[in-house]
């Protein structure tokens, strides 16, 4: 009998079926850029760059730094060049940055000649913009059509220079100032930032209101313009949808999820919205699925040094963590402590 595929996968056990290329899900942690920018409190540099170093030595193979934004608007990113050269840089994990326009990356550049390293002190960028005027406005001072007309040339210039360009459209679901957003806008938003050069668009449900349903429909038609491939999910957990966006999202193809350890952060031009989604609720979500987040831990990330980095950072920023797996987990740990010392 000639053997198909189907009873080759039937031959396979199931954990290691489903590890197949396809479904290995990317982490992209925000904690130490969204996490960290809307606190109001300052935050000295060397807890930021513990932060980032703690991350790397819990297997995230991507860390978003920190951003090269203009302090009078975000006041708390004012030390990412300082947090760049005291961090530790691990071999496989990625750094990237968030720039708002041609004067951050001047910055940017600036900073990488004055600390020439290699592998140099990041080698990728993040540009944003949004789905609605309104918010390209509140965000970046500017409408969504000539926020595109700015970023053009500075993702140029980055990609000149060799620095790979993510970009980011915000409010991919809802609106904080007008309501449910158009997602035709969104897919020419995501094309448009793919055209200029993007390598990956991340999908932001910037006010954390999107259920699965919406994220679908919005993805459904995202899909139409950028392959899947090239799309990153990015949830914000206001009304506790996250966990779920993100498995509707893997559901649709998408493979790289963005998340902030402790459930941080939040756009401090979104008002109301809470942090983005938990880190460690995403692992433990996945734990045993057909997914398999990949990180330089034993080939995963650590999920509980993710608990424990969760409330490191939460308690120094004066509050509990907001993770669900991650408050579970401790309380767990707190129970079963005195039966292991034999108590
Ligand atoms: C884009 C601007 C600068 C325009 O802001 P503007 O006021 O129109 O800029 P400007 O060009 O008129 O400059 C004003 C001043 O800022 C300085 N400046 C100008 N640019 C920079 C820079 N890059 N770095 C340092 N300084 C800068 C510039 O030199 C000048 O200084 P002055 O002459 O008054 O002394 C401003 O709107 C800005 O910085 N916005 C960033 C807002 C931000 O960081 N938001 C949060 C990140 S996005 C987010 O959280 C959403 C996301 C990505 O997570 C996804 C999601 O959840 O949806």
């Amino acid at each position: 009998m000639m053997l198909t595929s189907k009873h080759l996968l039937r031959s396979i056990p199931r954990t290691r079926r489903y590890a197949t290329a396809a479904n290995f899900v990317k982490i992209v942690e925000v904690s130490p850029r969204d996490g960290l920018q809307n606190e109001k409190g300052v935050i000295p540099v060397a807890i930021k760059a513990d932060l980032v170093n703690r991350l790397g030595r819990a297997g995230v193979e991507i860390i978003e730094a920190g951003s090269f934004v203009s302090p009078k608007w975000v006041p708390q990113m004012a030390g990412t060049a300082e947090v760049l050269t005291q961090m530790e840089r691990l071999p496989n994990v990625r750094y990237p940055v968030l720039v708002p326009n041609q004067k951050g990356l001047d910055n940017l550049t600036a900073l990488l000649s004055e600390h020439p390293a290699s592998p140099p002190l990041t080698n990728e960028i993040a540009i944003f913009t949004a789905a609605t005027d309104a918010m390209s406005r509140a965000n970046l001072n500017t409408t969504m059509d000539e926020s595109l007309v700015r970023l053009a040339p500075v993702t140029r210039a980055a990609r000149d220079k060799g620095l790979r360009v993510r970009g980011y459209v915000s409010v991919a679901i809802a609106c904080p100032y007008t309501g449910p957003v158009d997602y035709v806008r969104v897919r020419n938003m995501a094309k448009a930032l793919i055209d200029m050069g993007c390598y990956e668009i991340s999908l932001g449900d910037t006010v954390g209101m999107g259920t699965p349903t919406q994220v679908s429909e919005m993805l459904e038609e995202v899909k139409k313009s950028v392959p899947v491939e090239q799309l990153a999910g990015h949830f914000h957990d206001t009304y506790g949808t996250a966990v779920a966006n993100v498995l509707t999202a893997l559901d649709h193809g998408v493979r790289t999820i963005d998340s902030s350890v402790g459930g941080i952060g939040g756009c401090p031009y979104a008002p109301g919205a809470l942090g983005n989604v938990a880190t460690e609720d995403v692992l433990y979500a996945l734990q045993g699925s057909r997914y398999q987040v990949t990180g330089t831990s034993n080939g995963t990330i650590d999920l509980d040094k993710m608990v424990d980095i969760g409330w490191w950072i939460s308690e120094l920023l004066g509050r509990e963590s907001v993770s669900r797996a991650g408050r579970a987990i401790r309380s767990r740990r707190r129970r079963e402590a005195p039966m292991k010392a034999g108590l």
